[in-house]
C-alpha cells in the first residue's frame, strides 16, 4: 500500500516517544504509512477539530489526560472515528469500562505485533464502512451523479445501472476489493475502469484475464520472478502487481483461478504482500483489486472450488450487473452509440435506421448481452455499402434466432395509398416501377432496394440486367 493509506491518517496518542516511534515503524512496515504521532494528550481534542483522521489509538495511562477521560469526549465529538485504547497492562476491568465509554478494541502493548495490526485494519475497515454508510444515506434522495464524467463510456438509461454508478462513486475511493459478476459480455470490464477512474488512484489500470492461464504464468504474470528464477529467467521481470502500483488491478475470469493460484491471491489481499519467483523476499503490493467473473463464486465456493476465505475478501464491494434483456431500454441507445462507433472507424455515413433495429431487437434475448450487440452493428456496419443496415443480416447474426421468432422487417405502409386510373397497369409493370422506385431510394444498391421491396437481391439483380 502507498505510504499514504489509509486516505485519513491514524492518529497514535502516547506520551512514551519510544513506543510512537515503534508502532509507527510496525504499521509502515504493513502498508499504512498514514500516520501521526502526537505525545501530548491535552493536544489531542484540537487535532481531532483541525483534521480528518480515520482512527485513533490512545495510551490508557497518560499525564494530563487519561485514555478513560478522552474516550466519552472523542465518541461525543467524532462519533465515526473508531478508538483503540492502547495499554500496557492486560486488565481485562479497565478493557471492559473503556468498550462501554465507546471504545472500539483495547490492545495491550505487548501482544504480538499482528494482532495490533489486525486490530488497525479493523478500525480503518469500520470507519470506511461508516464513511459508506454516512454517504449512502445522504445519496439515496439524490438522482444526480457527482462526476458522470467517470462512467462516460458507459451508455445506460437503466435505473439499476444508474444506482451501480451511485454506489461507485460511494466506495471508489476506499482499498477494499470490489467483485462485478455478471454474464458475459455485459460490460463489466468497463465498470472495472470506471471504478478505477472513480478511485483517484494516480497509479494505472492493468488488466488481466485469468482464463486458460496455468498456475505458473498466472504465478509470473502477476507477481514477475527474479533472474534465473527458472530456466530461461535470464532477467527478472516486474509483475502486473507492481504495474499497477497505486493503481488498480483487473483480474477477469476470476472463478477459473486453481486453488494454488487462489492461495497466493489471498495472501495478497490479506497480508498486500506477495513473492516474485525465485525470490524469498516479500513485496508489499498497493494495487487496489477489482475482479470480475461471469460464474456463480457463490456456488463455487459451496462445493469447494473456490476458497471461502478467498471469496469473502474478494467481495469488500459486491457490484451485480443485469444481462442486457434485463434493461431494453438500452437496446436503443447502444445501437446508435455503436453506429456512431462504425461512422467513426469505417469512415462513412450510416443512415439512421437505428430505431427501426431497436424495434427488430427489443424482444431478442440477447445471451452474447452487449458484445453480442455490438458485434452485429460493426458487422453490418462493414459489409454495408449503401449507409443502411442489411436487416436480413442482423437476423442471420442473432445467436439465437432458432428459438427466437421475430416479426421481420417491415416496410412502413407508405404515407400515401396507391392510386390506379382507369386502365389498370399489368403486374409487370408495377413490379417493374415498384422495383424502380426502390433503387432510386437507394442510390442503385440493389441489396437495399430488394430489402426494401421485400424480394432477394438476385431478383433485383435480374431485372436490371434483363432491363
Ligand atoms: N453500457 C455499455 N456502453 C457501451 N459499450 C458497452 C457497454 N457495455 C459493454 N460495452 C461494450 O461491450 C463489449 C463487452 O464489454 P466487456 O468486455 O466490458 O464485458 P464483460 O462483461 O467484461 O465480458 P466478459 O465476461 O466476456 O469478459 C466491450 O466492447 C464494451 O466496450
Amino acid at each position: 500500500m502507498p505510504n499514504n493509506y489509509p486516505r485519513q491518517p491514524i492518529l497514535l496518542v502516547d506520551d512514551e516517544d519510544s513506543w510512537l516511534v515503534s508502532f509507527k515503524t510496525t504499521l509502515r512496515s504493513k502498508g499504512i504509512g498514514n500516520v501521526v504521532t502526537e505525545n501530548d494528550s491535552s493536544k489531542l481534542l484540537s487535532l481531532l477539530d483541525s483534521q480528518q483522521f480515520c482512527a485513533v489509538a490512545i495510551d490508557l495511562m497518560m499525564p494530563n489526560f487519561s485514555g478513560e477521560e478522552l474516550i466519552p469526549q472523542i465518541a461525543a465529538r467524532h462519533p465515526n472515528i473508531p478508538i483503540l485504547v492502547i495499554s500496557g497492562l492486560n486488565q481485562v476491568k479497565s478493557a471492559v469500562n473503556c468498550m462501554r465509554l465507546g471504545a472500539f478494541d483495547f490492545i495491550v502493548k505487548t501482544e504480538e505485533r499482528d494482532t495490533l495490526i489486525a486490530a488497525v485494519r479493523h478500525a480503518i475497515e469500520l470507519f470506511e464502512l461508516r464513511q459508506e454508510n454516512t454517504s449512502l444515506r445522504e445519496r439515496f434522495f439524490k438522482k444526480e451523479l457527482d462526476h458522470p464524467e467517470y462512467f462516460g463510456n458507459i451508455i445506460t438509461e437503466n435505473k439499476e445501472m444508474r444506482s451501480i454508478f451511485q454506489y461507485i462513486e460511494v466506495i471508489a475511493e476506499t482499498f477494499r476489493p470490489v467483485l462485478i459478476t455478471g454474464e458475459s459480455g455485459v460490460g463489466k470490464e468497463l465498470v472495472a475502469r470506471a471504478v478505477h477512474n472513480a478511485s483517484g488512484r494516480t497509479g494505472e489500470f492493468v488488466a488481466l484475464n485469468i482464463a486458460g492461464l496455468d498456475d505458473n504464468v498466472v504465478a509470473d504474470t502477476l507477481f514477475g520472478h527474479t533472474k534465473g528464477a527458472y530456466t530461461g529467467a535470464t532477467n527478472a521481470r516486474f509483475g502486473l502487481v507492481e504495474k499497477a502500483k497505486n493503481g488498480t488491478l483487473f483480474l477477469d475470469e476470476i472463478g477459473d483461478l486453481s486453488s494454488t493460484s487462489q492461495t497466493k491471491l489471498l495472501r495478497l489481499l490479506q497480508e498486500h504482500e506477495y513473492l516474485p519467483l525465485g525470490s524469498d523476499m516479500a513485496k508489499r503490493s498497493s494495487a487496489r483489486i477489482v475482479a470480475a467473473t461471469h460464474q456463480n463464486l457463490n456456488e463455487l465456493q459451496e462445493c469447494g472450488q473456490f476458497r471461502r476465505d478467498l471469496f469473502y475478501r474478494l467481495r469488500g464491494h459486491l457490484l451485480h450487473i443485469p444481462p442486457l434483456r434485463e434493461r431494453r431500454e438500452d437496446i436503443a441507445p447502444l445501437i446508435t452509440h455503436f453506429l456512431q462507433e462504425a461512422e467513426i472507424s469505417f469512415e462513412k455515413k450510416f443512415s439512421a435506421n437505428a430505431p427501426e433495429l431497436a424495434d427488430y431487437l427489443s424482444q431478442y434475448p440477447f445471451p452474447g448481452n452487449i458484445r453480442e450487440l455490438q458485434n452485429i452493428i460493426l458487422d453490418c456496419a462493414g459489409t454495408c455499402t449503401d449507409g443502411i443496415m442489411d436487416t436480413a443480416r442482423v437476423q442471420r447474426l442473432l445467436t439465437h434466432s432458432y428459438d427466437y421468432q421475430p416479426e421481420s422487417f417491415e416496410t412502413p405502409l407508405p404515407d400515401a395509398s396507391v392510386t390506379f386510373g382507369a386502365t389498370l397497369p399489368t403486374l409487370k409493370e408495377v413490379r417493374a416501377a415498384l422495383i424502380d422506385e426502390a433503387l432510386t431510394r437507394t442510390n442503385n444498391n440493389q441489396s437495399s432496394a430488394a430489402q426494401l421491396v421485400g424480394v432477394t437481391r438476385q431478383a433485383i439483380s435480374k431485372y436490371v440486367r434483363e432491363k
